[in-house]
Parts: structure tokens; C-alpha cells; sequence
């Protein structure tokens, strides 16, 4: 962290921490009314409910099969559901395992669940491909899954665009946002170390101002003074409407607005300089009710906030959001700043683990027995070929055989049940987050790839000094396990 100068935030999903039961199930249930009022889907949608728990981040949907797939960090498929029916093997290899050219699994035919705010949608796609294979009359013409994907996204977007949520949560925040009182002091501890700080949020400034209020405002009862806008200075520059990933593109030609507080109102800028506005002799300032400090914006990229933050070099930025693709791939692999995803999901994840260390040994053990065992039929086996064996050990080798095979399918379904058991606490349908089987899933490896630091919340920054070295963990190549016991 000594190199770092300035350290930004993204704000929903990152500084907010949405309660998924009140905000998921808003959402949930905008795009249910939306279907059925706006698009023509039937009034019995109306009743469905909605189990918050039950999608996870990094599962891709199949538009065009009505599948929801978890896959390996090799992109094999290896949990697969058709609505809410598992697949079994054989249809999930004969539709994914059997293609000539591997498939990317990437957008227009499929669709990334990896962000929060998708686990809605994800799930309102699920129940439409079962209802529309038990009824397939009673969707709008006769529409293909790809179709209610496409009608679902709409409603969704509609829903974050027409303050179908934001109004719900402006009336009441703490109904749908996490308190947490760690994030001022977080803040205060980053600038006291000399470290700028900012907030880059794709959210407009009327909401930002709502839910920054709502997380670092003077809380009523403390009498300290209750300006709206007291959050500010815990920041050098706030960026609102961003439009990220686009933002961190420096050739995107957006334009830089500064945003006047209390009115909302965008004023001109010269990349950020402000500008007289015609038939005015000076330049107005749209802080007049701010001290001074931070600066609000609106739009530009991200050229325009290293010349507000005046920073030097990309590797001097930390940049912490929730986003693989809208806020952490972009931002390290084409500017190279350093990134911190917030994974909440992790705090259950690493409790999980630590109480299921002992069926993690077992499941070890019974792996390695699978893999003697194999070793020890295809040693025989060959063995058996050999013109050199006399027929007295060819007997000994076939009874050998036979014990082995029938240990080998025993230790099988134990390591296989074990393993599904496994997974199962951590949840019963996608099983460990970050693991398919005993590989990394993709998810996980999304993490590793372009995160320099994950972490189950922003706060957590705060448990270690500013200038803390963050050392990469140690690699290791597959012949250094068993040396290492590890
Ligand atoms: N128009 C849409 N807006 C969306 C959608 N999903 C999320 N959002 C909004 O984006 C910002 C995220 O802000 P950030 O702080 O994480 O950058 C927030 O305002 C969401 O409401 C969508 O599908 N369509
Ligand atoms: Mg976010």
C-alpha cells in the first residue's frame, strides 16, 4: 500500500451492502409486474415468490436452452439445471461435452451472472423456463427462452432506471441497506494516512447522496451538525453517472460534468476546469454550499480523474468494488491499477470452511484411495499382458483384480457421495462458490485472475495499517504438494 496515493470506491454492492431479502425481492418483484402489465405475461405470475438464496454469483444462463450452468475454471460444465430440473450427466455431456468447438460461454448466448443485483433476474428466468415447458401456450406468443430472457433483462433494467427501487429505498434505507458504522473510520484512517480518496459509482448523484448519507452521514442523534452533504469530506472527488466498464476506457469521449449538489443540475467543464457560462462574466461555482473539498461529477473517464487526482502513474490507484467485469477487469488488466473485490459471500464461505476442515481430510483420503486403487488395476493389468507372466501369477493377479475392482467402485460412490455432501453446506444446489468438484470454479478463478486483493467487505481495509506490504501468496507447481504436506 506505499505506493498507493489515492484509493476509490465503488458504492452499491460495495460501500452498500443491499440486504438481498428486502432489495433482491424489490427487484424480484418490479419485473414480475413489470411482465405481466407491460410485456403480456400472465396475471398468475403475480403469485410466484421469490427465494433470494437460491442463485449464486457466477452461474451462466443458457438463454436459448432455459439452462443455468455452474461451471470449472476450465469452463467445464459441471452442475447444470434446465429451469430447476439437475440435468443429469448424460444430457449435461451430450449438450456441452460433445461439441467439436469449445463454446465461450460468453454473451449474446449466454449471460453472466457476476453481480448481485442479477440474482433476481437469474431466478425469474428459472421459474419462466419451467412454467413455459408446463404451459406452453400461456407465454406471449409462444416467446422462446432466449425471448423471456430478453423481456426479463428489460424489466430489470426498467426497474433500476424508472425508480421502481430507488424511491423504495430513498423512503427508507436502512430497509434495504446494511448499516455499517466501520466505513467513516475506515475513510478517516485512508486520509490521515495522505492517501486521496474517491467514489466512482455508475449510480446518479440525487441517489448517491441518499445512500452516502444513509452510510456515513451524522446519524440524528449524535448533534453534530446534519449538513446533507457532511459524507463529502470523506472525499477528494465523487463521480457519479459513470458508466463503468466504459469509464475506464481514456480514448471514451464522455463528457465531465460537474454536478451542482442541491439542485442535481450539470455545469460545463473543460475536462474538469470550470467554465463561465455564456452571458456570465464569472465562473460559477457549483460548491457555494460546500466549504471546500470534494468536487461531484458526473460522466467523463478515467483521464479526467487522474488529472483531478493528479496521479502520476495507474499503479498508484487502489480501487475497491464488487464487479469482476464492470469494476475490477478493466481497471487492472488495461490500466493497471490496483484492485480489491468485495466478495460478501466469502464471511459464510471461510466459517464454512474452517468447520468442515475434518470431511475435507476425508474427502482427500478417500480421493488419494481412488487413485491408488486406479494405479494398482492398470499395474496388473498390464501386467497380465506380459508373455513373461507364468499362469500361477496370472491367477493371483485376477483374484488381485476382482478385489480391487469391487474396492474401486466402493471407495467411488464414497468419495462421490462425500463429496456432494460436501458442497451441500455450503448450498445445496451450486455447492462452494469458489470450487466445482475439487477444482477452483470459474468464479474463483475470475477472482484470482484479475482481483490483486479480494475480501468479504470493504471495511476490512481498515484492519491493517495504510501502508501495509500485501504479499502475493506463495504459487505452487503440483510435484511441491506432497513434499510440502500440503
Ligand atoms: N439500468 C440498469 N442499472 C443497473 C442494473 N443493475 C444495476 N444497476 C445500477 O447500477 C448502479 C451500480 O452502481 P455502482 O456503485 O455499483 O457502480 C446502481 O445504481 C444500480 O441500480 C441494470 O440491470 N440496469
Ligand atoms: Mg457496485
Amino acid at each position: 500500500m506505499k505506493s498507493i496515493v489515492a484509493v476509490g470506491f465503488d458504492m452499491d454492492y460495495t460501500l452498500a451492502q443491499y440486504k438481498p431479502e428486502t432489495f433482491e425481492s424489490l427487484a424480484y418483484e418490479g419485473t414480475v409486474r413489470k411482465l405481466v402489465y407491460d410485456l403480456g405475461y400472465p396475471p398468475e405470475l403475480l403469485e410466484w415468490s421469490f427465494d433470494w438464496s437460491y442463485m449464486v454469483r457466477g452461474l451462466v444462463l443458457d438463454k436459448k436452452r432455459g439452462n443455468i450452468l455452474k461451471m470449472d475454471r476450465h469452463k467445464y460444465v459441471k452442475v447444470a439445471y434446465h429451469g430447476f430440473r439437475e440435468m443429469s450427466k448424460e444430457d449435461k455431456v451430450a449438450t456441452y461435452g460433445n461439441t467439436l468447438l469449445r463454446d465461450s460461454f460468453d454473451e449474446p448466448d449466454y449471460a453472466l451472472i457476476d453481480t448481485l443485483f442479477s440474482l433476481a433476474e437469474a431466478y425469474l428466468f428459472a421459474q419462466l423456463v419451467d412454467f413455459k415447458d408446463k404451459n406452453p401456450g400461456k407465454v406471449p406468443e409462444n416467446a422462446d427462452y432466449s425471448r423471456m430472457y430478453k423481456d426479463v433483462r428489460a424489466a430489470v433494467d426498467l426497474c433500476h432506471r424508472d425508480g421502481t427501487l430507488k424511491q423504495m429505498v430513498a423512503k427508507d434505507p436502512k430497509r434495504y441497506i446494511n448499516d455499517n458504522t466501520s466505513i467513516v473510520p475506515m475513510l478517516k484512517m485512508l486520509r490521515e494516512s495522505g492517501r486521496a480518496t474517491f467514489l466512482v459509482t455508475n449510480s446518479l448523484w440525487d441517489y448517491t447522496n441518499i445512500v452516502m448519507n444513509f452510510l456515513c452521514g451524522p446519524s440524528p442523534s449524535d448533534g453534530s451538525s446534519t449538513s446533507r452533504y457532511d459524507w463529502l469530506r470523506y472525499f477528494d472527488i465523487v463521480i457519479t453517472g459513470s458508466a463503468k466498464p466504459g469509464f475506464f476506457h481514456d480514448e471514451n469521449r464522455a463528457n465531465l460534468f460537474e454536478v451542482e449538489p442541491e439542485s442535481g443540475m450539470l455545469i460545463n467543464t473543460d475536462n474538469g476546469t470550470p467554465m463561465a457560462q455564456v452571458g456570465s462574466t464569472s465562473i460559477r461555482l457549483p460548491l457555494k454550499s460546500l466549504k471546500k473539498g470534494c468536487r461531484i461529477y458526473q460522466g467523463g473517464n478515467v483521464g479526467h480523474l487522474h488529472k483531478l487526482l493528479s496521479i502520476e502513474s495507474s499503479s498508484q490507484v487502489l480501487y475497491v468494488g464488487d464487479h469482476i467485469y464492470g469494476d475490477i477487469l478493466r481497471s487492472k488488466k488495461v490500466l493497471g491499477w490496483r484492485t480489491m473485490l468485495v466478495v460478501p459471500e466469502l464471511e459464510r464461505e471461510v466459517e464454512l470452511l474452517w468447520e468442515l476442515r475434518d470431511m475435507r481430510k476425508q474427502l482427500q483420503l478417500l480421493r488419494s484411495q481412488r487413485d491408488h486403487i486406479e494405479d494398482e488395476t492398470h499395474h496388473l493389468k498390464w501386467s497380465l499382458k506380459s508373455e513373461d507372466t507364468n499362469d500361477t501369477s496370472k491367477e493371483k493377479m485376477l483374484s488381485e483384480l476382482d478385489k480391487l475392482k469391487s474396492q474401486s467402485e466402493e471407495v467411488r460412490l464414497s468419495h462421490q457421495q462425500a463429496q456432494r455432501e460436501c458442497h451441500q453446506k455450503f448450498h445445496n444446489v451450486w455447492g462452494q462458490l469458489m470450487k466445482t468438484g475439487y477444482q477452483n470454479s470459474r468464479f474463483a478463478h475470475q477472482v484470482e485472475r484479475f482481483a490483486c486483493l479480494y475480501t468479504s467487505q470493504v471495511t476490512n481495509l481498515s484492519l491493517y495499517s495504510p501502508d501495509k506490504y500485501y504479499r502475493p501468496s506463495e504459487d505452487f507447481m503440483p510435484h511441491e504438494f506432497d513434499i510440502l504436506s500440503i
